[in-house]
């Protein structure tokens, strides 16, 4: 590549499909997909109940194969790679924001940042300081030392939001991150997440039923017989 060319897309599908076998019936879901989120960039996923949004993050997250179609990490394709090598680059390059934080109870705020970048053999000053910085960044620098029991819904999914990007990953996909916290809390949280993309590069994809925080993002895309559609 010339160093004058620019940027491959943080995420990119190229005419993936995906179907499920329910019974005797064969559910094509994703039908020859293109879909490219570029660094920095903020995608809203806006589409009815059932039509694929998980589906396409499952794919985009590599934690399924499509069933034919590549998706590309940065410049690198996924889909010939082994199991341990989708893994790797899952944990370094991908990060996960779910409506349920996950996190794990018996650790505080700071530990459930710091674990995913010792898994990925970072030291553990280094891990510790980029978990106190990111935490203090997402305004909960004053709770690093409290499980998750001791926080309240929207720091919790601030804590999720950290470890996602703890690792610096080329691409965070969230599944309804804020779904699970009301109007306010919801809104604070998400304009946190924004701030933090904007920060670090990393492209988004934002799955969300909530068209008024779908507004907000830089594009919205939408899922219309198994293709990705611009909603605007
Ligand atoms: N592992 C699976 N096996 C069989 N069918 C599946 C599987 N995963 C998903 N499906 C089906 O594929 C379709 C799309 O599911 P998906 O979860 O991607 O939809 P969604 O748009 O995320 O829906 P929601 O907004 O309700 O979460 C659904 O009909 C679902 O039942």
């Amino acid at each position: 590549m010339s160093p004058s060319a620019p940027p491959p897309p943080a995420l990119f599908l190229s005419r993936v499909e995906r179907r499920y076998i329910q019974g005797t019936a064969t559910l094509d879901i994703l039908r020859g997909a293109d879909f490219a989120v570029w660094p920095g960039e903020i995608v809203a996923l806006v589409a009815p109940s059932g039509t694929g949004k998980s589906t396409l993050l499952h794919v985009a997250g590599l934690l399924e194969r499509p069933d034919a179609g590549e998706v590309y990490i940065g410049a690198r394709p996924t889909v010939e790679l082994d199991d341990s090598e989708r893994t790797r680059l899952r944990r370094v390059d991908i990060g996960f924001v779910y409506q349920f934080h996950h996190l794990l109870p018996e650790f505080s705020a700071l530990e459930n940042v710091v674990l995913p970048q010792l898994i990925r053999g970072l030291d553990r000053k280094v891990a510790g300081q980029r978990a106190t910085d990111l935490l203090t960044f997402l305004g909960i620098g004053q709770r690093l030392k409290h499980r998750p029991a001791e926080l309240s819904g929207g720091e919790q999914q601030r804590v999720a939001i950290a470890r996602a990007v703890a690792n610096g990953p080329r691409v965070l996909l969230a599944d309804e991150p804020t779904g699970n916290l009301d109007p306010g809390t919801a809104d604070h949280v998400f304009h946190t997440l924004i701030a933090l993309v904007r920060a670090s590069r990393v492209g988004a994809v934002i799955a969300t039923h909530n068209l008024d925080l779908a507004r907000r993002m830089d594009r919205r895309v939408t899922i219309r017989d198994g293709i990705v559609m611009q909603m605007d």
